[in-house]
């Protein structure tokens, strides 16, 4: 029989994290009652890729955690190998062209969401950060990252154009000349390298350690006014959410114009076969 002890224990363990109501199902989403920060994981195995549900799941989180007020926002993966593997690739091959398009609506109201919020955001990179993993983390104030990943906007390594969000997040986070060189060659960066060149704040040596690190950045705001610092931000993110918002239409229309090519479509399907391959040899 349990003792008494034991229960107590676990009923204060449960009162310090609590899954949030609407908590969906491609994501999970976490409370600690205690430090007020909430938890998104993403879980959509195998790999964390992004497709239209996930990205849906993700937005509502994120709004519904802005909403509730919490203290901060951390980003996690449930996969102990892959934060995200970025956009499905399955999405854009031979796609159907409203689910393309919602794809790409959905990819830019997270963008949005993440870019902009209110909270202080952190990314805890438990795993590989390629393309649209790394523009998830990158969109966040604050990283860590764990050995013996890799993260990096390699988009055009495929053949795609990186969208201007990709560039401000870049900007944002590393020197232009590096941002830029970094987003021409498509580069894909080791844990070492992420640290060396800024795109990532610290490295630990575990998830744990990472959430731990995560929510002491966002400890750091605890006695800052939390309108204030809301507002700080906006002042220096504003701009790239207003010129991201008069080009949002002409970048879905390229989007979508890109992908229906022939030869785009072409590199997909080799590109999908080889990740598969990969697994069969
Ligand atoms: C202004 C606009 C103009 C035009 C715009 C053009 C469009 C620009 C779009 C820009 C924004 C974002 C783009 C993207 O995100 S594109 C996606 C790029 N992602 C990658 O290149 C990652 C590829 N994957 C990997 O490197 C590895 O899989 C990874 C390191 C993530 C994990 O490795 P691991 O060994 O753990 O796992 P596997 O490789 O065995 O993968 C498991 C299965 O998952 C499949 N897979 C992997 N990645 C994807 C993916 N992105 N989409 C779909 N499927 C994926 C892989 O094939 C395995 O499948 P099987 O189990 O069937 O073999």
């Amino acid at each position: 029989m349990m003792s008494s002890m034991s229960l107590s224990r676990m009923l204060r363990a449960a009162s310090v994290c609590r899954t949030m109501s609407t908590a969906t199902k491609l994501t999970a989403v976490e409370v600690n009652d205690k430090t007020g920060i909430a938890t998104v994981t993403l879980s959509r195995p195998p790999i964390n890729a992004l497709n239209v549900e996930l990205l849906h799941d993700l937005y509502q989180s994120i709004k519904e955690i802005e909403n509730n007020k919490s203290r901060g926002l951390i980003l996690t993966s449930s996969n102990d190998k892959v934060f995200s593997a970025g956009l499905d690739i399955n999405e854009m091959y031979r796609p159907d062209k409203d689910r393309a398009r919602l794809l790409w609506t959905k990819l830019q109201d997270v963008w949005l969401a993440l870019y902009g919020c209110a909270l202080p955001t952190a990314a805890a990179i438990n795993g590989h950060a390629p393309a649209g993993g790394c523009l998830l983390a990158t969109s966040c104030e604050y990283r860590v990252i764990l050995p013996q990943c890799r993260i990096g906007l390699n988009e055009i390594q495929l053949g795609l154009v990186p969208p201007i969000f990709c560039m401000f997040n870049f900007l944002n986070v590393l020197p232009r000349r590096v941002a830029e060189r970094a987003l021409v060659q498509g580069r894909i960066f080791t844990t070492e390298q992420a640290l060396q060149i800024g795109l990532v704040d610290d490295v630990a040596s575990s998830k744990e350690k990472a959430l731990e690190k995560c929510s002491q950045f966002i400890a750091t705001f605890a006695q800052t006014n939390p309108l204030a610092r809301s507002l700080t931000k906006l002042k220096f993110r504003g701009a790239d959410l207003q010129r991201f918002e008069s080009e949002r239409t002409n970048e879905l229309e390229s989007f979508l114009e890109f992908i229906d090519h022939p030869q785009m479509q072409e590199d997909l399907g080799i590109y999908l076969e080889g990740l598969k391959k990969k697994n069969r040899n």
